[in-house]
């Protein structure tokens, strides 16, 4: 069987006097050589998209991270000045997507920003300039550094006992990295908190009663995802879990989704 294939939703980056859809280079290498996937990168359309069509093509949703944050007018908050980078035809794209891979049962994998779009795609709020909170850490990434010391694993998260990524990792104390200033406030009905922060930060979340492997991470696995013991295995569930759809599929036509009911 050739390799199942994941959808990653781009990014806009303007960059040469030029638009351009971009995904970095880190998650697409893992998910090739930690998850043994192959990647297609989805534009990043304010309108016209077709989600369905999108998903009728793939066997799972990784949905990564990025420096932009999702519009506040989207969890019913009035954006500031501060609240950005934004990037909406990000948020318009990967949301729908979000949603319609759970109601069909695609596996998916967010990461940063994307357990923060996943949170707000099923209802739930985000907090912004978290390390402004009293108690809250600095959750931000190192500033005029190189990369690998930008992305280096240092921060502790405690992963529930019994919960999905307990069954990937192990429960109990697990060693990650940390690049954000936002996280989940208000965490969506259908969500279950997975791992937190010593500060209490959501860390880590999953979807209450999904039929396919449904995980969100506010740290970056990707980054370490072949060196990294709790990375690596965190790729490998998800690639289990999308050849494990791949096989369902492949032995029967997928519905047309287009033609059912919305
Ligand atoms: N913008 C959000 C999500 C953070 C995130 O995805 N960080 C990745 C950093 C990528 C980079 O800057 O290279 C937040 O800040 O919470």
């Amino acid at each position: 069987m050739s390799r199942p294939i994941v959808a990653v939703p781009a990014d806009i980056r303007e960059f040469d006097g030029v638009t351009w859809h971009a995904v970095q280079n880190q998650y697409i290498r893992a998910a090739v050589n930690a998850a043994d996937l192959m990647v297609l990168i989805v534009p990043a359309m304010e309108d016209g998209n077709d989600i369905d069509a999108i998903l009728d093509r793939v066997d799972g949703l990784l949905v990564s991270g990025s420096a932009s944050n999702v519009h506040p007018s989207l969890y019913g908050q009035v954006a500031r000045e501060s609240d950005g980078p934004f990037d909406l035809a990000r948020d318009a794209t990967s949301l729908p997507l979000i949603r319609r891979a759970i109601d069909r049962a695609i596996p998916m994998l967010a990461i940063c920003r994307g357990i923060q779009e996943l949170n707000v795609a099923l209802g739930g709020t985000l907090a912004s300039e978290i390390q402004e909170q009293p108690g809250i850490w600095d959750h931000r990434k190192p500033q005029n550094v190189d990369r690998d010391t930008m992305y280096s694993i240092r921060q502790s998260v405690f992963v529930k006992d019994g919960s999905c990524l307990a069954g990937i990792v192990g429960p109990g104390e697990v060693q990650v990295n940390s690049l954000h200033r936002q996280a989940i406030a208000d965490t969506a009905p259908r969500l279950q908190v997975e791992a937190v922060a010593e500060d209490g930060t959501i860390e880590a979340v999953s979807v209450i009663d999904a039929k396919a492997f449904a995980v969100g991470v506010q740290w970056h696995p990707e980054y370490w995802a072949e060196t990294d013991s709790p990375s690596r295995k965190l790729f490998a569930a998800f690639g289990d879990a999308v050849r494990d759809y791949a096989a369902l599929w492949s032995s029967c036509h997928k519905p047309n989704y287009r033609l059912m009911a919305p």
